[in-house]
């Protein structure tokens, strides 16, 4: 499978047009790759993972239809299209959408509107920042901390809620570090204390019922990279004397041995409570604490940094593509605009398991607000989302309307416009614009 980009694939034969486009993608920050002609660019969508193909349909060679049905025959996996038409090839480019590209657009076009539509495909993929970790205040912070800690070997000490994405934190941090050391993680809140002694150190064969080989424990697995112990919070007591010195000794002893064994890690912990008050309360040593906790890293949830959710929504959705054959679908303004104003109090996690679900009820290229909430968009908006609701939620009517018209229509496209009072054309305009299609909307009606 080939790896994903964030590159744009730009796909135009007209030198002028070609060189303005490129320029302008510079400006944008979008990172891109420029073919002249169809055949050059169908052997690079073959061998290259590109983010978004941005192409003209006439072309010096084959056209832009032949190349896009080419590529669907071959069974590549395809990044999302936007077409480039002129005035009489608009048939053609609803036929393409009809295929599954996800857009067009009519020359002469404003530049800033296919830098809009390409924005709402691909640039919030781009903008989760270095390691895809966000684009907040707060994690740009974090980012910078991660890329100073990178040169020290101090222990870290990672806090947040359940899912705001300590364990992706820490493995950013180890590939500053160690990219070909390993990264060994353990959750010291899930085994029993002798269970978890064993997985911590190791032990000789024969050491207990049970112990039929000699095993090393994670200090040993990880020495040289990063050792992760996830919930240190909840380890126990006895654990945490052992732990103590282990990190005081930088050494270990496998259960049921005697000899000392030298460990070279870096010390990455993580927990979700509020570790002083445990020190408070006597459940965690005081000398422990100090010890994991050279620095502090604070991952806020995302109800307190909006400006990441939608960012890592696509990166997510982008993720879960990869392990599929299709490409990633966007989401319609009123499943963005509910994305943003959900607090996700389970986090990253809750949103990923969100769009994992959604991912697999969604056939068309949008995901709708009722896919993702598994109910209907609500008609109430905070204060803050003012801006801009009349016209989502008029969509959203409209939208719905289309669907129960198609539905009465039984999906007679013409029939369905007749009954509309608009054309086939506008039809077809606005059932792509709202991510309409038969199997992916009969369900919510
Ligand atoms: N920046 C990110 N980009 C994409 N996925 C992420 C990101 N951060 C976290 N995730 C995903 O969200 C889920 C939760 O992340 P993670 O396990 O790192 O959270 P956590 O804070 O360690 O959770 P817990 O406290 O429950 O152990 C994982 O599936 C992870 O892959």
């Amino acid at each position: 499978m080939k790896p994903p980009s964030n590159r744009i694939c730009l796909i135009e034969d007209d030198e002028l047009m070609g060189e303005s486009l490129s320029d302008r993608f510079g400006l944008e920050g979008f990172e891109h790759d420029w073919y002249r002609t169809g055949a050059e660019a169908l052997a690079a969508l073959r061998s290259l993972s590109y983010a978004l193909v941005v192409s003209d349909i006439r072309l010096p060679d084959i056209t832009g239809d032949v190349l896009f049905e080419q590529l669907l025959t071959e069974g590549q996996r395809l990044p999302p299209f936007i077409f480039i038409t002129g005035h009489g090839e608009i048939d053609s480019a609803v036929n393409l959408l009809k295929k599954g590209a996800r857009d067009y657009i009519t020359k002469p076009f404003d530049l800033d509107a296919l830098i809009d539509k390409m924005g709402d495909i691909i640039s919030p993929v781009m903008e989760t920042g270095m390691s895809g970790l966000g684009q907040s205040p707060a994690m740009r912070q974090i980012q910078t901390m991660l890329k100073r800690l990178a040169s020290s070997t101090a222990s870290v000490l990672i806090t947040g809620e359940s899912g705001v994405g300590k364990e992706r934190v820490a493995r950013a941090l180890h590939d500053l570090t160690g990219q070909n050391k390993p990264f060994i993680a353990v959750n010291c809140g899930s085994l029993t204390e002798s269970l978890l002694e064993a997985e911590l150190f190791g032990y000789e064969k024969g050491a207990f019922t049970g112990a039929a080989r000699t095993k090393k424990g994670v200090f040993e697995q990880a020495d040289g990279g990063t050792l992760f112990l996830d919930e240190i919070g909840d380890t126990p007591p006895a654990m945490q004397v052992r732990l103590l010195r282990a990190l005081q000794e930088r050494s270990i002893v496998r259960v049921g041995g005697e000899t000392l064994i030298p460990v070279n890690i870096r010390l990455v912990c993580a927990t979700h409570q509020i570790l002083q008050e445990r020190v408070v309360s006597g459940v965690f040593r005081e000398d422990l604490y100090y010890r994991i906790n050279v620095v502090e890293l604070r991952i806020p949830p995302l109800r307190e940094r909006p400006e990441d959710i939608l960012p890592l929504a696509h990166t997510l959705l982008a993720e879960i593509a990869a392990t599929s054959d299709k490409s990633p679908p966007g989401f319609t303004a009123a499943a963005k605009h509910a994305i943003k104003a959900y607090p996700w109090p389970g986090n990253i996690r809750e949103l990923k398991n969100s769009l994992e679900r959604a991912s697999l009820m969604c056939d068309g290229p949008l995901i709708s607000h009722d896919i993702l909430f598994e109910r209907p968009a609500p008609v109430l908006f905070s204060q803050q989302d003012l801006a801009g609701s009349l016209r989502d939620y008029l969509g959203e009517c409209e939208r719905d309307f289309i669907v129960r018209a198609l539905v009465a229509c039984q999906w007679q496209i013409q029939l369905c416009a007749d009954s509309l009072g608009i054309s086939r054309k506008n039809l077809w305009e606005k059932m792509r614009r709202f991510g309409i299609d038969k199997e992916n909307t009969i369900h919510l009606v």
